[in-house]
């Protein structure tokens, strides 16, 4: 689902983001990126979103390389990808099933299976009582499975998330790890960027580390780092 080989991101001639960078994640994989800050994990989900372009190497997502991608395609291959920020971006001025309901309606779903597929998402993540409140209205942890419900809801293939638990608590921070580990196991890929290193270990999957830009664990599934596929 996800294939980088040897990639390098250079930002300018004096600063490597990424170095010759390789690895591969199938479908339905679960794993986590992580390392310091400063360490490439932004640009190396970037470069999946197309928000950036590698300065050499190939990066294929879904079977499709990226590399040379005409911009008109960049939405195409986004609608193909689930994004979960750590401040989930959630709109508070409408309420939790419409900003559920944004990306069908920039894909132009009609109003019946808005309201269906909105709702499925919502059962998957526990909040199906709550689609009229306000996102205000909600906890922390909440608010993330409404982040997780609108980046679910068009059944993407593969679901990115950067530092999605930052905000909080150990317990609630496992009940969405747990939450992605459900959509991995109905196939979904799933990278997940983190600091959280106990929370990491305990969850015992493939752990990419990077280091000054360089992959230096979990590249290959059986390499140092890797655990439990
Ligand atoms: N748009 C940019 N222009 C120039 N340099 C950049 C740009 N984006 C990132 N960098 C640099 O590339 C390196 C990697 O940054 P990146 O944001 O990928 O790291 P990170 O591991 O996500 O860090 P953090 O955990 O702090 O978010 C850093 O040295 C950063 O300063």
């Amino acid at each position: 689902m996800i294939e980088f080989r040897q990639v390098t991101k250079r930002y300018d001639s004096d600063h490597t983001a990424l170095r010759q960078v390789n690895f591969h994640l199938g479908r339905g994989e679960l794993a986590f990126l992580t390392g310091h800050s400063g360490a490439g994990k932004s640009t190396l989900l970037k470069l999946i979103m197309v928000m950036e372009r590698p300065s050499a190497g190939e990066v294929v997502v879904g079977g499709q390389l990226l590399n040379r991608l005409p911009k008109r395609q960049i939405p195409y291959i986004r609608r193909h990808v689930g994004v979960v920020f750590q401040n989930h971006q959630l709109l508070f001025d409408r309420t939790v099933f419409e900003n559920i309901a944004m990306p069908l309606e920039v894909m132009g779903v009609s109003p019946r299976d808005v309201g269906r597929r909105v709702r499925a998402a919502l059962d998957k993540v526990g909040l199906l009582s709550k689609e009229k409140m306000n996102p205000l209205q909600l906890s922390g942890g909440e608010q993330q499975r409404v982040g997780i419900a609108r980046a679910v809801v068009n059944k993407p293939p593969l679901l990115l998330a950067d530092e999605p638990t930052g905000n909080l608590d150990p317990d609630l921070s496992a009940d969405i790890m747990n939450l992605f580990a459900q959509f991995s196991q109905v196939g979904v890929t799933v990278l997940i960027a983190s600091h959280d290193l106990t929370l990491i270990s305990e969850m015992g999957r493939r752990t990419l580390t990077l280091d000054h830009g360089n992959l230096i664990a979990g590249g290959s599934p059986l390499q140092g780092g890797a655990r439990g596929r």
